[in-house]
């Protein structure tokens, strides 16, 4: 597991590490500066010109102590200082005072045009961005990206990118390697501030880890070694001991979402899989996966809400150990009594997406079901219909939205996007960083429930599930996309590969 830490997390790390374990905040500066010196060296010769562009802040202290490290070392460097040197931080003006007397080509503002520049060191904003960027800051930013640097590297994040959302605060400088200092910061997790980051360097500066204790952080990632949080499989077990997963399903001429869903969870590990769908879709599901147990009913008889039509729901939630409610349920009228009744009649872990959840959008009431075994996995347009959000609002506040919606209802609420976001309901929020845009893709969501649906039904506790679900899901697309590249995957395909991991994962 990996902490990731808002800007404003970020600076009492700092603070915590300063003055309650006493290293003091140049010591920091000098090993971060280092660890942007090292990056640089090994994109450059000691003749390619190279800038360094710095604010008054601390990210611009940092700066000036790299471009001085290159400047001892040989190397053609230019410190270009943007905003005023008498608002400068005490690290800033201690640092520039350094540099000048190590003889470092220092200059104000940014005048000149059509220069060359190898290597953009980028240190004008840090953390500490904390509004829209305006005037000359704005002008020498578009000045110096209109230069091309061949290669830049962002000290700490990409300037004009938020710490916390990954938003442009008026226009960023892209990145081709970002060095950040102690722990991932989530403005470059989220889009479109990941884009600008491009390749992520933590670097350690010295953090004890009691400082990340100390301020608490709720976010979080996975990265490989996490795949070993997967319950083992015991030798003295039966298809009983690995859950039983029920997939409230499927419309007429809709099955491909209640196959992709039910051949994801037994791929993951679950024992036994069964589809409570319409009677139409018994003959092709069967076919399809005859591994799964159909039990189907009539539209007509849930309809009408018939005394055998919720005898028969009832007795298939009792027999669950987890449900997966809404693949392809469409939007019949029906619908609304089936998702009431399993809602009404769970009490198992429920993940409810697509039409569930389109169903809890048209009749607000039934969120009355929620508790906190409710995960629910909506993408953008579900979401912003279950809010009354819009979609382009959600985009920019991802996390702040699922957190909302998820605190709101005690549930958990998986977002999903291009970077998908879990709000756990145990105030854990999971940032995803695996996956890929081959995924976007229809059925890969159908999947992901299947994923989690197995997790689930393995015995994971649902916010632990729900976070590794996620992860193991992008990980199959990351997989995937390595053999076969970014076009032709196959929702299909990420079920597969989760055999895969698995495989890898007993062999560790
Ligand atoms: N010992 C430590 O603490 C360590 C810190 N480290 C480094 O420090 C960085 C954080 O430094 P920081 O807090 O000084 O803020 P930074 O990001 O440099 O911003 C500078 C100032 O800009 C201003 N400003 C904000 N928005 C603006 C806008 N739109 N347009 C114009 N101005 C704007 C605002 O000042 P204001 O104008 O509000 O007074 C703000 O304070 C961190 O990212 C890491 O690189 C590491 O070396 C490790 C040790
Ligand atoms: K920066």
């Amino acid at each position: 597991m990996r902490y990731l830490v808002t800007g404003e997390l970020m600076k009492r790390v700092d603070q915590y590490t300063i003055e309650q374990i006493g290293i003091p905040s140049l010591v920091l500066m000098e090993r971060a500066a280092l660890a942007v010196f090292k990056e640089a060296v090994n994109h450059v010769k000691q003749t390619d010109p190279v800038w360094v562009l710095c604010g008054s802040g601390n990210n611009g202290a940092d700066g000036i102590a790299a471009a001085r490290m290159l400047h001892i070392s040989g190397y053609k460097v230019l410190v270009i200082l943007a905003g005023k040197k008498e608002k400068g931080s005490s690290e800033y003006l201690t640092q520039l005072s350094i540099a000048e007397k190590t003889g470092v080509d220092v200059v104000e503002g940014f005048s000149f045009k059509a220069v060359e520049c190898s290597l953009l060191i980028d240190a004008l904003f840090g953390v500490g961005l904390d509004r829209e960027i305006l005037g000359g800051h704005l002008e020498i930013m578009k000045s110096i990206t209109g230069c091309r640097p061949e290669f830049t590297i962002a000290v700490d994040i990409p300037s004009g990118i938020h710490s916390d959302t990954g938003q442009i605060m008026g226009a960023a400088i892209p990145a081709d390697v970002t060095v950040t200092f102690g722990y991932e910061k989530l403005g470059t997790m989220l889009y479109p501030g990941k884009e600008y980051s491009k390749q992520v360097i933590v670097a350690d500066i010295g953090f004890p880890p009691e400082s990340i204790n100390y301020v608490k952080t709720e976010y979080f990632t996975f990265h490989k070694a996490d795949t070993a949080l997967i319950p083992k499989r015991p030798a003295y077990s039966n298809k009983g001991s690995f859950g039983k997963v029920l997939l409230v399903a499927g419309s007429k001429n809709m099955s491909g979402a209640a196959f992709l869903s039910a051949l994801a969870a037994y791929r993951t590990g679950a024992g036994l899989v069964k589809i409570f769908t319409v009677e139409e879709n018994r003959e092709i599901l069967q076919t399809e996966l005859p591994e799964a147990v159909i039990v189907s009913y009539h539209s007509s008889d849930a309809e009408k809400k018939t005394e055998n039509f919720e005898q028969l729901l009832i007795e298939q939630c009792e027999w669950a150990s987890v449900i997966v409610l809404g693949p392809g349920l469409g939007q019949a009228d029906y619908v609304k009594n089936l998702v009431e009744s399993v809602l009404a009649n769970a009490y198992v872990p429920v993940i409810v997406d697509a039409d569930g959840l389109n169903t809890i959008a048209s009749y607000p009431e039934l969120t009355g079901y929620y508790t906190d075994n409710i995960i629910i996995t909506p993408h953008l347009g579900e979401m912003a219909r279950l809010t009354g959000s819009a979609v382009e609002l959600i985009k920019k506040h991802l996390i702040q939205t699922a957190r909302e919606y998820a605190d709101r209802f005690g549930i958990t609420c998986i977002l999903k996007d291009a970077v998908t976001v879990a709000a756990l309901n145990d105030q854990r929020t999971y940032v995803n960083s695996s996956g890929n845009s081959s995924m976007a893709k229809a059925g890969a969501g159908d999947v992901l429930t299947g994923i989690l649906a197995g997790l689930l039904a393995m015995g994971l506790e649902g916010p632990d599930a729900a976070a590794l679900g996620v992860w193991l899901h992008g990980l199959a697309g990351d997989m995937r996309k390595k053999k076969y590249g970014d076009y032709s995957l196959l929702a299909r395909e990420l079920a597969d590969e989760i055999d895969i991991i698995l495989k890898e994962q007993m062999r560790e």
